[in-house]
């Protein structure tokens, strides 16, 4: 069937309408005209399969990495302004949709310097084909796993490393991981910021031996390995629940900004440094001096840090304990002692200090999924004065600005793009409490 495409959807694929229900058609963009065969017909929805373009957009360019581009990445075929476009499209319409939030409100996104070559990580799983170990990922919605060789996406160093740890694992005939024998490479996990790389192996029950781990030395500017061990079968989590350190600093140790941090392999770190950097920048630039103020979801504790000669005393909260150790060890190596870390839930976490003092900014930045309902709560009975709200995802953004507007008025809405080639938008969004 022949459709227009109207307009950009969620996961960046474009929207044509039949009869006035969408079809998403993926690998399309608003402006075309494509013929294609509807593959899924839900009552109110489909979904189609393009089977040729019959108008381009203007916009339209040869995509730089066609496998990334079907893989996650479905704006490597557009240019970068009409990628900026698109993004400010999806948050400016899950503003106004679920929390009524006009479009003038939102700023002009601040765009990354680097559209290639800027993820400082990348999480993969390994499979096996004509018996060598090969890096891939998952097509959306789907097991189907496919062989990437190269990703325009990631840090040279992250690619080089991992090309180099393969091509051991390969000379060493290291198998792939296999369920029934719970042993073989599962995931390859690599960080590299600032020229300074940390690589962890997850495994099945596998030792790995002296020759193997000798050679992996030899990888130059590999400041260290990790193994983990993961052989659950349901895995959400690359890393098990045990991780041992097999050569090198067990933490990777980086500048950033005006100060030094420590990075667990386990521990979230923003993908994008250099926009990482503007964004807490500019959320740092939000914070009013005060007594008190709480991050929640606070991570390594990088704001805490960044925002603690503004607040007489900081507290972090998070639920991952390798983070909170890192983000302990951050304020002492930075001689921060007014920063305190705490390993708890951000609500639980939240209550617990209102109870004792009055919190003036509280920093939130949670992941994918939004603010809980027990947190909503939290903010809404400690009532700090401000709050600075930075979200990955525009929908629940929105769904929780909408229960925070019954106390709260937004100030500034300002989205950083720190992932390139995708429809993610970091956003970060000033509250200040009415005053009744
Ligand atoms: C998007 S990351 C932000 C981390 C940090 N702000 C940064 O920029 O590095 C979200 C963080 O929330 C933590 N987290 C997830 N659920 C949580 C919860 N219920 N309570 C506290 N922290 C949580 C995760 O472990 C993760 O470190």
């Amino acid at each position: 069937m022949k459709l227009e495409i109207k307009k950009i959807g969620i996961n960046g694929e474009g929207i044509a309408y039949d009869q006035k229900k969408p079809v998403f058609v993926p690998g399309t963009f608003p402006g075309e005209v494509v013929e294609a065969t509807i593959s899924e017909k839900k009552a109110h929805y489909a979904h189609a399969k393009i089977n040729r373009i019959l108008q381009k957009a203007h916009y339209r360019r040869p995509s730089p990495s066609p496998i990334e581009e079907q893989l996650g990445h479905p704006f490597f075929g557009i240019e970068y302004e009409k990628q900026l476009t698109f993004k400010l499209d999806l948050l400016t319409e899950a503003l106004w949709k679920y929390a009524k939030v006009k479009r003038h409100w939102v700023r002009k996104i601040n765009p990354s310097e680097n559209e290639f070559s800027y993820r400082n990580q990348c999480k993969l799983p390994i499979q096996e084909r004509q018996g060598k170990l090969v890096c891939g990922l998952f097509s959306p919605n789907s097991n189907q796993f496919q062989v990437v060789h190269h990703f325009l996406t990631h840090d040279p160093e992250v690619e080089r490393i991992r090309k180099e740890l393969l091509a051991i694992l390969n000379q060493h005939h290291f198998p792939a991981y296999s369920h029934k024998t719970k042993q073989g490479l599962r995931y390859i996990v690599i960080r590299c910021i600032h020229g300074i790389s940390q690589a962890t192996l997850i495994t099945g029950k596998d030792t790995l031996n002296k020759c193997l781990i000798d050679d992996f030395k030899k990888i130059p500017h590999l400041h260290s390995l990790h193994q983990s061990w993961n052989t659950s079968k349901q895995s959400l989590q690359f890393f098990g629940e045990r991780t041992k350190l097999l050569f090198g600093k067990k933490h990777l140790l980086i500048p950033f900004s005006s100060i030094y941090l420590h990075v667990s392999p386990e521990a979230f770190f923003q993908l994008n440094t250099k926009q990482a950097e503007a964004l807490y920048h500019y959320a740092v630039s939000k914070v009013d001096p005060c007594h008190i103020l709480v991050e929640a979801y606070c991570g390594i504790g990088v704001m805490s840090l960044l925002a603690s000669s503004k607040a007489e005393q900081v507290y972090g909260i998070e639920l991952n304990p390798h983070a909170i150790q890192d983000a302990k060890r951050n304020a002492e190596l930075n001689h921060l002692d007014n920063c305190h870390f705490e390993c708890a839930d951000a609500a639980d976490g939240l209550y617990k200090i209102a109870k004792k003092q009055k919190i003036d900014t509280l920093l939130i930045d949670p992941p994918r999924s939004g603010l809980d309902e027990a947190m909503l709560e939290a903010i809404l009975k400690s009532q700090p004065d401000r709050i600075i709200y930075i979200s990955c995802n525009p929908a629940t953004l929105a769904k929780n600005i909408a229960v925070l507007k019954w106390k709260y008025q937004i100030l500034t809405i300002q989205a950083f793009d720190l992932f390139p080639q995708t429809p993610h938008v970091e956003c970060l969004c000033l509250l200040s409490k009415v005053q009744k």
